[in-house]
């Protein structure tokens, strides 16, 4: 780290600039204005890609120093100081463990490898080095759930009885999207269960509490799909062929699911559903009150507090406003809106301000442990039919706080 005007010049390095590559890169640049307390200016020093065209953007475009074909020349690199881990899953637990090896904190997009195993190695290397680590459970920063966590940890809701949490999205509705990586066992591990089961699972138990036991069905909708001739990033830009491969993980988990402080509760996610575009919700009943969110409308929250008989009975809509979370490093004005992107630089501020004072404030590697734990007993219970309980990890999760 090197004093430059009088602000800590810290070295970073991307690997893999699909959609979570390029997301992480703009957040290091938003960090300096929107958190300039932190007196940190992330320098981009190398981002690690194999492909030819990319590594040229990330000169040209991104702005960063160096690119690399191999991720193991990046961590190699001195000046590059802490990692963003932005590849596919199948690589998170290997590029993981040679940037601890290497003595870097990282950020990791979740879910944190393509099993429990491969995110206990994480979690538990990362711990025994000491390291700052950040999880992608970017939905977490949202101004609206931070209050709503607030709302049950302060009793305000009453005792929580039952909560739905439910991600629902349409990215492969279509039978021509293309067969991704997303749809390998071998790439992505389970199928919606970890792309989007494990954000409901980290958002349950950070929200709720930490998840006991889970019982679950899956199915995969769409078995076949077209073979991509040129591959894009996130669910855009690819191009497809004649040829088609088979879909080798689940499209649909439904789950039933026991928390440890006594709620109980249901979470469903699909990437086959025609009509909602990415419906990720979480809704908490207590008995004083209840209150639910939707990622759709992430700006706001509805909240009903018990209205003992009176004839107004109902949900107030609340918009996200400086009394929120982090709402008022990004707006100005009341009414205006917070996007998808702020969220991830919330998490990117989280992240270096761990690194720098040693104290662990962004979803934790055994964070996404415990969300790869919970993912896992739903696949267990899946494949038997019987309820799983869920391993309880020990580690430095931040939800327990
Ligand atoms: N937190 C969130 O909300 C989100 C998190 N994610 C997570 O982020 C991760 C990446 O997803 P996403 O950005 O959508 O993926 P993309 O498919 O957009 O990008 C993946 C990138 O990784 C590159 N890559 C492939 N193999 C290697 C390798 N051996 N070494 C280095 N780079 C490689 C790909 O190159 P090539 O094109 O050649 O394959 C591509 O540039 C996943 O774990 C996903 O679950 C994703 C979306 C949202
Ligand atoms: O984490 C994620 C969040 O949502 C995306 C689509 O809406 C997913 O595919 C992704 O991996």
């Amino acid at each position: 780290m090197t004093e430059q005007d009088g602000r800590k010049s810290l070295g970073v390095g991307v690997v893999s600039l699909g959609w979570m590559g390029r997301l992480h890169t703009r957040s290091y640049k938003a960090v300096r204005e929107r958190f300039p307390e932190l007196g940190v200016t992330p320098r981009l020093v190398a981002a690690a890609d194999p492909v030819d065209e990319i590594r040229d953007a990330a000169l040209h475009e991104l702005g960063f120093e160096r690119a690399y074909a191999d991720y193991h020349e990046l961590l190699a690199d001195p000046e590059v100081e802490v990692v963003s881990i932005c590849a596919p899953n199948f690589l998170h637990e290997e590029i993981a463990l040679a940037a601890i090896e290497a003595g870097k904190p990282f950020w990791i997009e979740k879910p944190m490898g393509t099993s429990a195993a491969q995110s206990r190695r994480v979690a538990q290397a990362a711990e025994a080095a000491g390291l700052a680590t950040a999880v992608g459970f970017n939905y977490r920063h949202t101004p609206a759930i931070e209050y709503l966590r607030e709302l049950v940890r302060d009793g305000a809701l009453g005792r929580i009885t039952n909560v739905r949490v439910w991600l629902i999205a349409d990215y492969n509705s279509s039978p021509h999207s293309p067969l991704t990586w997303r749809a390998s066992r071998e790439k992505a591990g389970a199928g919606v269960i970890s792309d989007l089961m494990s954000h409901g699972a980290d958002l349950a138990q950070y929200v709720v509490g930490r998840i006991a036991s889970v019982s679950a069905m899956t199915d995969t909708f769409i078995t076949q799909r077209p073979i991509p001739t040129k591959v894009g990033f996130g669910h855009s830009g690819f191009e497809i062929g004649e040829e088609t491969g088979p879909v080798e993980n689940e499209d649909y988990v439904a789950m039933l699911v026991r928390f440890e402080g006594g709620a109980v509760g249901t979470m469903e996610s699909s990437r086959v559903s025609v009509g909602p575009r990415a419906e990720y919700v979480i809704e908490v009943y207590g008995t004083s009150g209840s209150a639910r969110w939707n990622f759709e409308r992430l700006n706001e929250l509805e909240i009903c507090p018990v209205a003992d008989g009176g004839a107004i009975h109902g949900y107030t809509r609340a918009m996200a406003g400086p009394q929120w979370g982090q709402w008022q490093r990004f707006q100005p004005a009341i009414g205006t809106s917070m996007g998808f992107d702020d969220m991830k630089c919330v998490e990117a501020a989280q992240f270096l301000r761990s690194v720098l004072n040693g104290e662990q404030l962004a979803p934790s590697a055994a964070d996404a442990w415990c969300a790869a734990e919970v993912d896992e007993a739903a696949v267990a219970s899946a494949a038997d039919g019987q309820w799983h309980d869920v391993p309880r990890v020990q580690g430095r999760t931040t939800f327990d706080a």
